[in-house]
């Protein structure tokens, strides 16, 4: 059984999860299908990435419990806003064919269309009503937080970000620790680009006996951070689950966050949009 982290809100967070941005002809079915047989109780997937259909579809075909199951879906910027909000939560949960969304993330803050504050406020009433179990958001800076801290008073439980070698995130994830919110990392891979074959973490691999990813992996695990590898390979995601067998040690960590140079795609959240 894959770990727990608990959240603020007391529910179990599954220590890696799935992420779900679909390769071009992917059968999103079939790859979270796999992911369930393998082990994966946590799964990534959001209004924009259009693969809410086949996370909904494998999620119910499966023998697993919907219980044990954790989906996460996002609010694109295109339904930020108090009844905005609402209507993605409405959309979603008809792509997905489920009851609840267990874990509902703000995509991007957006801070110039200057409405996350309200789709916070949306979200918090959502969780009373019972349409979504826990709360929380992506991309959101130190500022972005205590902003809704401040004008809400209801903290998110998770902040899902960019997280890999490249771009640690010391200082978000120190505020993170601080304030009860667990770091997501997003691309935590990397994307499987060439950052797998640096020596840090290649020296690594070769010293546990295990693949450069079962290492960047276990250095996210390390740093108190769940990520979220995407792969649509059976054997790429069970191994991207097995990362609870080995440790790093400490200067192999720090070997490992000293490959930092910063974002890979030149999302700062302060400025990017997506909608
Ligand atoms: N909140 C946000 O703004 C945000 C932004 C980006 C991503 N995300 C979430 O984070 C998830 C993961 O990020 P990502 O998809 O950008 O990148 P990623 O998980 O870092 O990398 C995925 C790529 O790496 C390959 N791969 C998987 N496991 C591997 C391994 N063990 N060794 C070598 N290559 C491996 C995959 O190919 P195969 O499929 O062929 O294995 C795929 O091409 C997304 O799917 C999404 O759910 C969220
Ligand atoms: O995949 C997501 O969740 C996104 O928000 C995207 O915008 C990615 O950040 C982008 O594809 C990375 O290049």
């Amino acid at each position: 059984m894959t770990p727990t982290f608990t959240l603020a809100d007391g529910t179990p967070l599954p220590a890696v999860g799935l992420g779900t941005v679909k390769a071009h002809g992917e059968d999103m079915t079939a790859t979270v299908g796999s992911a369930l047989d393998a082990g994966y109780r946590l799964i990534d997937t959001a209004l924009r990435y259009e693969t809410e259909g086949g996370v909904g579809d494998a999620v119910r075909a499966s023998s697993v419990s919907r219980d044990d199951i954790l989906v996460t879906t996002k609010i694109p910027g295109r339904h930020h806003g108090y009844d905005e909000a609402k209507e993605s939560v409405r959309l979603s949960l008809a792509n997905l064919g489920l009851e609840q969304i267990d874990l509902l993330l703000i995509h991007w803050p957006l801070p110039k269309v200057d409405k996350y504050v309200d789709t916070w406020r949306s979200m918090i009433d959502m969780q009373k009503d019972g349409l979504v179990k826990s709360i929380g958001v992506s991309n959101f800076t130190e500022a972005h937080l205590d902003r809704i801290a401040q004008e809400t008073g209801v903290l998110p439980v998770v902040n899902q970000v960019e997280l890999h070698p490249y771009f640690p995130q010391a200082d978000l994830r120190a505020y993170h620790a601080e304030h009860g919110i667990v770091t997501e990392s997003w691309s935590p891979l990397g994307r499987g680009s060439e950052l797998l074959k640096l020596a840090p973490i290649a020296d690594a691999a070769a010293a546990h006996d295990v693949s450069a990813g079962q290492v960047v992996l276990r250095w996210h695990h390390q740093l108190g951070a769940v990520p979220l590898p995407k792969s649509s390979n059976p054997d790429r995601q069970r191994q991207n689950l097995d990362i609870f067998g080995f440790e790093l040690t400490d200067a192999e960590v720090s070997a490992i966050s000293s490959l930092e140079r910063g974002r890979i795609w030149d999302q700062d959240p302060d400025t990017y949009e997506e909608f």
